[in-house]
């Protein structure tokens, strides 16, 4: 446990007429802890989770990615449209001095992956706290198949999950084929936990998990530099080698031209494993933030209670119980129970699991481990979190 933390900005999230200058700004205020990432490893219960704390509010939605897409307009009308996100500074209770002990977050999992973002968001808010919440990287990386690929090339059967989905069929008429097609797989998914790398027989045309990583295994070992793994830098910021990895994947998997390869999530489908470098995508951040990971293997309903307590620490709040936190809430964003607000309740979840399926082969998990471990990746982390490594 960290000692105590102070509140950023000095507790004066708000801007007011006296802390600005620009009009513009007058009455906005500022996010005090951004949930970076993992993509896929927990953000939407860890960020909903906070929203116990009588002292944090909720955004007006759980994700803006506005560092990530926004940020090169870096205009205060810009940074005007990011802060409308948060309430304004008469629901956050100032004192006459302007602080308070509120405060008010967001979490866009797409943060963690882009450097220059580390950058925008010290210049723009100094002292907010970074969070981290990581996962196992290869079930993250089936979580990730499972939601940036199977449900985006038939998502039509869902609710919207997200930005993605909106743009998917432009508002024309589903391809009633493929609602079927897809629509049968997903029940199979959700209701028998089916191993979906085995059911290629099920959707022929769909890439299946071991072909997706081991394309991408292959990818990663050729443009990786070899003498510093910079895995971030020489492999996924470049569009023309995840251009070529994508060509890979249609080379190497059995009548891959055929195969169903288009997805609005192109990157993270492209990324599934290197999404899981946590450390080296930690690096750029650490160096100008503060940061704290959290294992989402930790946020137990016994014992999540005292994650969140830590993790409530380090933003700078008062202590608070949130032993009856995790039980209450479930798990947000769980299999097919898509949607950054939805959950499902431990009982479901333990439910499913001993149902069984939609895990990772064996001998494949065993590669996958080799393969983190040969970047150095894998042991940074598995102790720490409790990651299997048989
Ligand atoms: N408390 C807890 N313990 C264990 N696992 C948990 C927990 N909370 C969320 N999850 C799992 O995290 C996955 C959803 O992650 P995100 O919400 O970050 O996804 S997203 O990137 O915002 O779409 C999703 O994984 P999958 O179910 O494997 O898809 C959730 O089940």
């Amino acid at each position: 446990v960290d000692p105590p933390s102070q509140l950023p900005y000095n507790s004066r999230p708000c801007f007011t007429s006296s802390t600005t200058t620009d009009a513009l700004l007058t009455n906005y205020c500022r996010p005090s802890y951004l949930i970076i990432g993992a993509g896929k490893a927990g953000t939407s219960s860890l960020y909903n989770y906070l929203l116990d704390h009588p002292d944090v509010l909720p955004a007006d939605s759980k994700q803006t990615h506005y560092w990530k897409y926004d940020h090169k307009e870096n205009s205060v009308k810009s940074l005007k449209k990011y802060f409308a996100h948060f309430p304004r500074s008469w629901e956050f209770n100032l004192e006459p001095d302007g602080t308070t002990t509120k405060v008010v977050g967001e979490s866009s999992p797409g943060y963690l992956t882009d450097e220059k973002a580390a950058s925008y968001i010290k210049r723009e808010m100094p002292g907010v706290k970074i969070i981290t919440v990581i996962r196992d990287p290869i079930n993250r990386a089936m979580s990730s198949y499972r939601y940036n690929y199977l449900q985006m090339i038939g998502a039509d059967t869902r609710q919207p999950t997200g930005r993605h989905s909106r743009r998917r069929n432009n508002g024309k008429e589903k391809d009633p084929a493929s609602t079927n097609h897809y629509s049968h797989l997903e029940a199979i998914m959700s209701d028998t936990g089916e191993i979906i790398s085995s059911s290629t027989s099920i959707t022929p045309n769909h890439v299946t998990f071991s072909e997706f990583v081991r394309a991408e295994m292959a990818f990663l070992r050729s443009c990786a530099s070899a003498d510093t793994k910079d895995i971030m830098k020489s492999c996924l910021f470049d569009p023309s080698t995840l251009d070529a990895q994508w060509e890979n994947i249609t080379k190497t998997t059995a009548s891959g031209s055929s195969k169903e390869l288009k997805t609005h999530s192109s990157y993270l489908v492209r990324s599934m494993l290197g999404r899981g470098f946590y450390q080296n995508q930690l690096e750029s951040w650490e160096k100008q933030h503060d940061v704290k990971v959290v294992c989402v293997e930790h946020l137990t309903k016994a014992s999540g209670g005292e994650v969140l307590a830590d993790v409530a620490n380090f933003i700078g709040l008062a202590d608070f119980d949130f032993s009856g936190t995790l039980n209450e809430k479930g798990i947000y964003n769980y299999g097919s129970n898509t949607g950054y607000g939805k959950s499902t309740t431990w009982d479901e979840f333990e439910r499913k699991k001993r149902a069984g399926g939609g895990g990772v082969d064996e001998s494949l998990r065993r590669e996958l481990i080799e393969f983190y471990k040969s970047f150095g990746e894998w042991d940074h982390f598995a102790a720490r979190c409790g990651w299997s490594s048989a």
